[in-house]
């Protein structure tokens, strides 16, 4: 695992657009098409802007949230919202996106759908991932209710996560799809995450859910 430190988050989100452009450019080398999956939550948005102009055939890029409030598009709190506003822009409009929410009461009565959308763009070439205070990344919330699901190693590619405190449901990419990804960059500003990241690898995954997509990836922080 690789830690990099960035004076501040500006530059932090101009070099990880630089990095991610280039191992996508290096993927299209070598397949058909690449898949990107990304973070929502509010550090990626300006990653996203730099990456947006980047100079690659977008039009074999496969764009997929790595997790989903269970909100349509047009919600506030929707990622594929945010990824359609700040990341398939510009050269990067030419993407294909592969959404981890339809139109449906619950999760369960359309992950099969999703699934057969999801599943021939896998594996992820290039992961970008976020953490939280608490230690979870995408939507594998510790103590949440699919957790455990979300990080068996036979885990299914989506899992359904709820927790009393959070807004609304969630759908998450399991621990093993994110952990296989090629190229994978985990983001956050602040002491705290940092601080949290530190104590996450004492714990269990079930208690620290970062630390089961961690193997060979790359840390980016910033304060
Ligand atoms: O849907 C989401 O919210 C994200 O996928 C989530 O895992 C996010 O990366 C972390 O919660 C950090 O969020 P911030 O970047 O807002 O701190």
């Amino acid at each position: 695992m690789k830690f990099v430190e960035y004076a501040d988050s500006e530059m932090m989100a101009i070099d990880l657009a630089n990095i991610v452009a280039a191992e996508l450019t290096e993927a299209l080398h070598q397949n058909d098409r690449v898949c990107l999956a990304v973070a929502g939550g509010t550090t990626p948005g300006p990653i996203f802007d730099a990456l947006c102009a980047a100079d690659l055939d977008w039009t074999r890029v496969d764009v997929m949230p790595t997790d989903e409030r269970w909100v349509p598009e047009d919600h506030a709190r929707s990622n594929a919202g945010l990824i359609k506003q700040r990341l398939l822009v510009d050269r990067a409009s030419a993407a294909r996106f592969l959404p981890l929410f339809m139109p449906a009461t619950r999760p369960e009565d359309v992950l099969p759908e999703l699934e057969s959308m999801i599943a021939p763009a896998l594996p992820i070439d290039v992961a970008l991932i976020g953490m939280g205070e608490d230690m979870h990344t995408a939507s594998l919330f510790p103590d949440s209710d699919g957790l455990a699901a979300a990080l068996d190693p036979h885990a299914p590619i989506l899992v359904p996560i709820r927790r009393p405190d959070l807004p609304e449901s969630r759908v998450t990419l399991s621990a093993r799809v994110l952990r296989a990804a090629t190229c994978k960059h985990v983001v956050f500003r602040g002491a705290a995450k940092k601080e949290a990241l530190t104590q996450s690898r004492h714990l269990p995954d079930i208690e620290a859910p970062i630390q089961s997509v961690l193997s060979d990836a790359t840390i980016h922080w910033a304060v």
